[in-house]
């Protein structure tokens, strides 16, 4: 089973107590790292009273560990339900897992002033005493009235009845917990979702609280929990990432910042992961479903293995596909099926959400008919940098849009040759791609669509590479390819991502090196002059600037 980071008091036969002392400063971490916060207000550093409401499986274990890192802040943790409350303040912890019960009572009971010595070692030392800052209680209200944080950690099981039955989350948890929250809150307090829910719910709590109080704004955070029970604690203490989403205004970023503050007394800064509230909501459910995802694809493939007899072996097949960095070898143990209480609700609510949003191509953008249009198309093959065009994606969107019966499809490739094939246009230069045309749809990501800035930028970042003394030993040799390929690397790191950072590589034949220019794109396109970046290749602002409609894959703004 994982250890926790939880320092051990009574670690020595020399150690000995005594029960006075102030309150320890310090944090007993190793993870401690100052953070410097680009903070945006001035509520960074003043947390005092923390809440969180539901004692689950999420709730207990959270307040615990941040309490734990955080000692000069008051956590308190409510519940409707007071046999688990009264279970939290026992020594049988309602939650079994790992490292949690010494959490808990070195933050909930605090701990003895212990002086110890080790062996070899001349100097005592003194681990101050702890003043607990972990409080369970059914004071549901009391503790609300006085939080600067408010986390809600209700439960979001799947609804059984009524509309989105079996698919979408039942958030009537989360909607009372917000009424108390509406009703108690102090103006200013910073409300958390931290239970899984679905796209949007932020913005119903912020309406909830709006309704009952109409005179003061709450700020709310979405902030997911990734732990999986079992290793509850030791994902906490070592989190991949700590998912803050917010509005992004100056007081969704200010209290985004009081939040990471708290997390930054235990995680690493690069961790903590700061997007709008909308991102979060939706990640946390991505997550969960690419996770099961990767099960339900090994279990199917453990089919296979007993189908195909003798000798293949799932066990074998997942280390082997595991070794790939790509893949990591996490989530391929094959099984009967995947359980638990989130993996399938979650999946569900991700799956109501995209039914419910109806996610049609979007000819729509044209007025619906591409009738006498003519429509560009950059890329043809199925990546940049390769002229294959097997089952290349834009052979069939250029399919689809052929059905549109649009006057003309004009398609450039820096990677493939111009033919002519029936009402498609292989063009030989972008130029003559998007002539005249109603919008450009980029399909592949090569580096000459990304714009002329993008280029000059490479360009120039390419005249001053940051070669330093490490280059030295390059000096006055005859290279071989090894040691150039090494070279490159070292004066790669500083030359942005060129595929040829000491310009060694004679110019390629002009079609292929041409770089997209969208000022002279914008001149001869006609209205309403869209750009569908099928790859996020192109800078969006740029193109707006210029005057162009774009939308990007997976950009809801
Ligand atoms: N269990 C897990 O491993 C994980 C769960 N989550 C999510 O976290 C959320 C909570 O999950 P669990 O902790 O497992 O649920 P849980 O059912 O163990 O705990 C929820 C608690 O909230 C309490 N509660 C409900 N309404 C309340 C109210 N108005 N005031 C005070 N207390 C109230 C309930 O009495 C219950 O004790 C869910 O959205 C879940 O999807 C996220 C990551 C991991
Ligand atoms: O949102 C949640 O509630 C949590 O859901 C899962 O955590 P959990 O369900 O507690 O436990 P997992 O370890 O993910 O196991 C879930 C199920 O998948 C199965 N599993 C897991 C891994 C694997 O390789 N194969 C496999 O069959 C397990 O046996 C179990 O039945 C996720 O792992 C957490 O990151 C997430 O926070």
């Amino acid at each position: 089973m994982p250890s926790t980071d939880a320092p051990s008091v009574t670690s020595t036969p020399s150690s000995r107590t005594t029960a006075t002392s102030p309150i320890s400063s310090g944090c007993a971490s190793p993870e401690l790292k100052p953070v410097e916060l680009t903070s945006v207000g001035p509520n960074v550093g003043h947390v005092k009273n923390v809440c969180f409401v539901g004692a689950g499986f999420v709730g207990g274990p959270t307040a615990a560990v941040i309490a734990y890192h955080n000692p000069q802040i008051q956590v308190t943790v409510v519940d409707l339900n007071e046999e688990r409350i009264s279970a939290w303040n026992s020594s049988h912890l309602p939650i079994h897992e790992d490292g949690l019960l010494k959490v808990v009572r070195i933050a909930r009971d605090g701990t003895l002033d212990t002086i110890f010595s080790l062996p070899g070692f001349a100097d005592c030392i003194h681990l101050k005493a702890r003043q607990p800052n972990l409080m369970f209680s059914t004071a549901v209200v009391e503790a609300i009235s006085i939080s600067d944080i408010i986390f809600i950690c209700v439960n979001t099981p799947t609804k059984t009845q009524g509309l989105g039955s079996g698919a979408m989350a039942d958030i009537s948890a989360i909607e009372g917990a917000t009424r108390s929250i509406a009703k108690h809150a102090r103006p200013g307090a910073i409300i958390v979702e931290k239970s899984t829910v679905s796209c949007g719910t932020a913005r119903m709590i912020q309406e909830i609280l709006e309704y009952h109080r109409p005179e003061t704004s709450f700020e709310i955070l979405s902030n997911p929990e990734f732990l999986a029970e079992g290793t509850a604690v030791q994902d906490l203490m070592h989190p991949d990432r700590i998912l803050i989403g917010s509005a992004q205004t100056t007081p969704g970023l200010r209290a985004a910042s009081t939040l990471q503050e708290v997390y930054a007394a235990w995680v690493p800064r690069d961790r903590i992961v700061t997007v709008n509230t909308f991102s979060s909501e939706l990640s946390k459910l991505v997550a969960n479903a690419m996770l099961a995802q990767r099960i339900s694809s090994i279990n199917s493939i453990s089919a296979i293995c007993e189908g195909v007899g003798h000798g293949a072996d799932i066990g074998d097949v997942s280390l082997a596909t595991g070794k790939d960095k790509r893949l990591g070898a996490k989530f391929l143990q094959a099984g009967v099926g995947f359980g638990g209480s989130c993996f399938e609700k979650d999946i569900r609510n991700l799956a109501y959400l995209a039914a419910t949003l109806h996610l049609d191509v979007v000819v729509s953008d044209l007025n619906g008919s591409l009738r006498g249009k003519k429509i560009s198309v950059l890329g043809f093959a199925f990546k940049d940098g390769t002229n294959d065009t097997r089952n290349s994606i834009a052979v069939h969107i250029i399919k689809d849009l052929a059905n549109e019966m649009p006057r003309e499809i004009a398609i450039f490739d820096p990677g493939c040759s111009p033919t002519q094939l029936d009402r498609v246009k292989i063009c030989g230069s972008w130029r003559g791609a998007a002539q005249a045309s109603s919008a450009v749809c980029v399909l592949t990501p090569w580096k000459q669509f990304r714009g002329c800035r993008a280029a000059v930028l490479v360009k120039s970042l390419n005249k001053e590479p940051d070669v330093s003394a490490t280059v030295f030993k390059f000096v006055g040799k005859d290279l071989p390819e090894m040691d150039i390929l090494e070279l490159e690397t070292i004066v790669r790191r500083s030359a942005s991502e060129s595929e040829d950072p000491l310009g060694r590589l004679k110019p390629l034949p002009s079609h292929l090196g041409d770089v997209v220019d969208w000022a002279e794109v914008a001149e001869t396109m006609q209205e309403p002059r869209w750009v569908f970046d099928g790859r996020n290749v192109v800078d969006i602002s740029e193109l707006q600037t210029l005057g162009f409609r774009v939308k990007g894959i997976g950009k809801g703004f």
